[in-house]
C-alpha cells in the first residue's frame, strides 16, 4: 500500500544483518538522483519532502533549470524537472511524470518579456534571451513572431536584468530576476512588463506549462518502484507545501524583497503545479506551433511530438 505521507523509506530487504552489520554480498541501495530547480518558484514542490522524511532518500541536486535539463537529458541525473523545450527535444529517452508540473493558467509573474520600449517597436531590435531559460525564450519569440508580429534579432545573455538591458532595449527573463523585476525593479524604472503565461493565455485559451518533471526511461525500466515512489513523494510534498502555504510564503520571504502575501498569490494564484488535460493540451498546442521548422528554427522535435507519462500503477 502506499505510504500516505509519500517518504520513500522501506523496510531493509530480505538478507539480515548479524551485529548490525552487512554480510559480504551486501549491496548498498543507490539513491536516485533527482533534480531540484533553485528558483522560488519550487520551493513548494521541495519543502514538503523536509517534512514527510522522504528528503533522505532523494541524491538532491540544486542547479537553475538550464543545468538540470543538461545533466537529465545526458544521464547525469534520474528524474527531475526539466524545461518544456528540452523535455519534447529528448521526448523518446523521457517519461513524463503525472499531476506535478511548473506552469500557469494566466499570469505566471515569472516568465517575462521587460522591454523599455512597447512590444511592436521592437522589430529589428536586439533582445536579450535569460541564458537559464529554454522554453520561456521560445514562447517570446513566438508570440513576438505570431501574435504582436516583430522579428527582433536575439542575442543569449547571463540573466542579470540591468546587464540585458544596457545592450537591448527588451530582455527575456524568468524566474527569481523575473519576479523581482516585475514586483520591485520595472516600477522603479519604469519598464513595461509583458507575462509570457498571460500573452499565451489570451492568444489561445490555454494553460501554460513551463517545466515538467521527468524520468529517464532507462532509468524506470531498472527501477519502476523508485521512480513511482519518487513520483508519489513529490505529489505528497507539493500538497503539503499547498495546505501549509502560509508558513512556507513566510520562511522563503524572509530572504526576499517581497513579503509573504506577495508570495502565497504566486504560489496559489499564478504557478499551477499540475499535469492534466488541459496542460497536456496547452503542451501539444506550443509542440504545433513551434515544432519542426517553425520561423526559420528547427525545433528539434515534430510538430505532433508524443508526450509519454508514466503509467500510474
Ligand atoms: C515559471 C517558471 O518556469 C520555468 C521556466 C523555464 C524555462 O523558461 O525554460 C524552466 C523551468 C521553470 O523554472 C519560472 O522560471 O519562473
Amino acid at each position: 500500500m502506499p505510504d500516505p505521507l509519500g517518504t520513500l523509506t522501506e523496510p531493509n530487504p530480505a538478507m539480515p544483518f548479524t551485529d548490525g552489520i552487512a554480510p559480504a554480498g551486501w549491496r548498498r541501495p543507490v539513491r536516485p538522483r533527482v533534480g531540484h530547480i533553485e528558483f522560488l518558484n519550487c520551493v513548494p514542490l521541495f519543502w514538503g519532502l523536509a517534512r514527510t522524511g522522504s528528503l533522505l532518500d532523494l541524491d538532491l541536486r540544486r542547479d537553475s533549470p538550464d543545468g538540470l535539463s543538461d545533466a537529465l537529458t545526458s544521464g547525469d541525473l534520474d528524474i527531475g524537472p526539466i524545461s518544456l523545450m528540452e523535455f519534447l527535444k529528448h521526448a523518446d529517452q523521457l517519461v513524463a511524470l503525472p499531476d506535478i508540473a511548473v506552469g500557469s493558467d494566466g499570469p505566471v509573474m515569472s516568465c517575462l518579456i521587460v522591454s523599455k520600449v512597447p512590444l511592436d517597436q521592437l522589430d529589428g531590435a536586439p533582445v536579450a534571451l535569460g541564458s537559464t531559460s529554454r522554453t520561456s525564450i521560445r514562447l517570446a519569440a513566438l508570440l513576438l513572431s505570431d501574435l504582436v508580429g516583430v522579428q527582433p534579432s536575439y542575442f543569449a545573455a547571463p540573466p542579470d536584468l540591468d546587464v540585458m538591458l544596457r545592450d537591448a532595449p527588451a530582455a527575456v527573463v524568468i524566474g527569481d530576476v523575473a519576479l523581482r523585476a516585475a514586483l520591485s525593479d520595472a516600477k522603479r524604472l519604469g519598464l513595461h512588463v509583458y507575462d509570457l503565461g498571460e500573452m499565451w493565455r489570451e492568444w489561445t485559451g490555454l494553460p501554460f506549462v513551463f517545466a515538467v518533471f521527468a524520468a529517464r526511461r532507462d532509468f524506470v525500466a531498472r527501477e519502476p518502484e523508485t521512480v513511482h515512489r519518487v513520483h508519489r513523494a513529490f505529489l505528497a510534498s507539493r500538497d503539503l507545501s499547498l495546505r501549509e502555504v502560509d508558513a512556507v510564503s513566510e520562511q522563503a520571504a524572509r530572504w526576499e524583497p517581497f513579503d509573504a502575501a506577495i508570495l502565497r498569490r504566486y504560489y496559489m494564484t499564478a504557478l499551477d503545479f499540475s499535469l492534466g488535460d488541459r496542460q497536456l493540451a496547452g503542451i501539444a498546442e506550443f509542440a504545433r506551433r513551434v515544432g519542426g521548422c517553425a520561423d526559420g528554427q528547427d525545433a528539434g522535435f515534430p510538430p505532433d511530438v508524443e508526450v509519454r507519462l508514466l503509467s500510474t500503477p
